[in-house]
């Protein structure tokens, strides 16, 4: 089974969450994610989530803590790892370039959107964090 190492973003703004949804033409086209990607080789986590998020939202983030690690699940194309960074805005506005839409929701809000398989148990520790403030 191919292992895919994923970064995610969760990048917030005025208390919401940046929610993206995935592209026609890619794998899970039309569900929700993070934005991020694939880790390459020659990449930490953080350096491959400020590449993606440049590449596909076209705006600096500063990659902050580790929000929740390795969340597993098996596609029919391989084991996605997704592993989550609190990110803050930096510089620019939001491009789409891969994306076909994004949403900006309040935490409780989530769980109104169809997310890739991979981020429930994320998408689920969010809204409790929420819950429990
Ligand atoms: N960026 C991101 N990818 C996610 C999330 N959840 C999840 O299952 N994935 C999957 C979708 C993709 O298969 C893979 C991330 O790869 P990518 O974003 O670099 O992939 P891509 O669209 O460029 O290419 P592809 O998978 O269509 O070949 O992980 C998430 O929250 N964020």
């Amino acid at each position: 089974m191919k292992k895919i190492d994923v970064v995610g973003a969760i990048l917030i703004k005025d208390k919401k969450i940046l929610c993206a949804q995935r592209g026609e033409g890619h794998s899970l086209a039309g569900l929700w994610e993070f934005p991020g990607g694939k880790i390459e080789e020659n990449e930490t986590p953080r350096e491959a989530l400020m590449r993606e998020i440049k590449e596909e939202l076209q705006i600096d983030v500063c990659v902050e803590k580790e929000a929740f690690k390795y969340a597993e699940y098996i596609y029919d194309f391989g084991q996605v790892c997704l592993t989550t960074y609190c990110c803050q805005l930096m510089d620019g506005d939001v491009h789409l370039t891969e994306h076909q839409n994004i949403k900006w929701l309040y935490s409780n809000e989530l769980e109104q959107l169809d997310w890739a398989p991979a981020d429930i148990p994320t998408v689920e520790k969010l809204i409790k964090i929420k819950d429990e403030e």
